[in-house]
């Protein structure tokens, strides 16, 4: 199976060192989210694989071999600044990039058509793209990524600014492009749209990735973690009061958050607890049913912004841009 390989890449401007020894790998009919905060080498990263940024170090592969000119020009590449002519007519500039990446003139035609009419802008199509609302415009820059039926899709940004039944059209477009075999790469700060549509997903922090895999995988990186409610029948003093020590002083067992819950007739404690020892749970579970009725106690599944928060909060973060110690770790989860 064909596979962008991202190998080593390393690039600073000037004394900022927007990616330091980044590598990552993005197989056929997958889609890949990139995420991390502003400034951590996202763009950097995408620009590279297009080849309009040359690396200090590193390169990029398709298939194997480095790209090239010939694979450069079936990508479909959606910039974060935007990039269409604004006085030039929706249909018009859709046919002319379809024909300038090598498409005859009725395969142009057909292409722009059918890309207008999947992204819902078909009838648009004589209109200047100026006149279009910003989430229209960024519709026709999609098409204009995918008007040249590319076999490789790089998107950045596509969806910030767009409306809910927009983000639905992209999302559709972006799954039926892998299913058709393309490796789809997009950043987002969209942390819940991510984890809804990536069958894998990157973190990047100051230029080096710092977890790659499958959402379920990254999620079994770390302690397992715990949450146990327990109905309490003495009165719960003041909200916010510690109530993890009962928790805590068990052997493997790490406290992590508590949260008291009123309600008519008593009161519900939740606490979150992380365990380093196999099976230490069950030591959880027996105090908490010696303290009152136990009335849920189960895995507690982080969410892509929770795995985010901790990996980025992590400690060894150093944002200066001249820092020239060496590469974070990666977590790297292949399956
Ligand atoms: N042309 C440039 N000249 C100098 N510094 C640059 C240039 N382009 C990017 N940088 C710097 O490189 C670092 C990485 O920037 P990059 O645009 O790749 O980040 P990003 O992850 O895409 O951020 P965002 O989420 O804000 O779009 C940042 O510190 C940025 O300021």
């Amino acid at each position: 199976m064909a596979v962008l390989e991202l190998d080593d890449l390393s690039k600073s401007y000037g004394a900022v060192r927007a990616l330091r020894s980044t590598s990552f790998q993005v197989r056929a009919g997958e889609i890949f989210g990139f995420v991390g905060s502003n400034g951590a080498g996202k763009t950097t990263t995408m620009r590279i694989t297009l080849g309009v940024l040359t690396p200090d170090t590193g390169e990029v592969r398709w298939a194997g071999r480095p790209i090239d000119h010939a694979t450069r020009s079936r990508i479909g590449y959606m910039p974060e600044e935007r990039g269409l002519y604004p006085k030039m007519k929706v249909g018009e500039q859709l046919t002319y990039l379809a024909r300038l990446h090598g498409l005859g003139a009725a395969q142009a035609r057909s292409s722009m058509e059918r890309w207008t009419e999947t992204l819902g802008v078909d009838g648009r199509r004589d209109d200047e793209v100026q006149k279009l609302s910003l989430g229209n415009q960024q519709r026709v820059q999609l098409a204009a990524a995918l008007v040249h039926e590319p076999d490789i899709l790089v998107l950045d940004e596509p969806f910030s600014g767009l409306d809910p039944v927009a983000v639905d059209v992209m999302s559709g477009v972006l799954r039926d492009r892998a299913r058709a075999g393309v490796p789809v790469i997009f950043s987002s700060h969209q942390l819940e749209l991510v984890e809804a549509i990536s069958d894998r997903v990157g973190i990047i922090k100051d230029g080096s990735m710092v977890a790659v895999g499958g959402i379920d995988e990254l999620r079994q990186v770390g302690a397992p973690r715990w949450a146990v409610t327990t109905a309490v029948t003495t009165p719960v003093t003041t909200a916010g009061d510690d109530d993890t020590a009962w928790v805590s002083d068990l052997p493997g067992v790490r406290a992590v958050g508590s949260e008291q819950v009123r309600r008519a007739g008593g009161a519900a404690t939740r606490v979150e607890f992380e365990t380093t020892h196999e099976g230490s749970e069950q030591a959880v579970l027996a105090r908490a049913t010696s303290r009152g009725r136990v009335e849920h106690f189960g895995r507690v599944t982080p969410t892509l912004t929770e795995l985010y928060r901790d990996v980025v909060s992590a400690e060894g973060s150093d944002d200066s841009p001249d820092d020239t110690d060496g590469d974070e770790a990666t977590t790297e989860v292949t399956s």
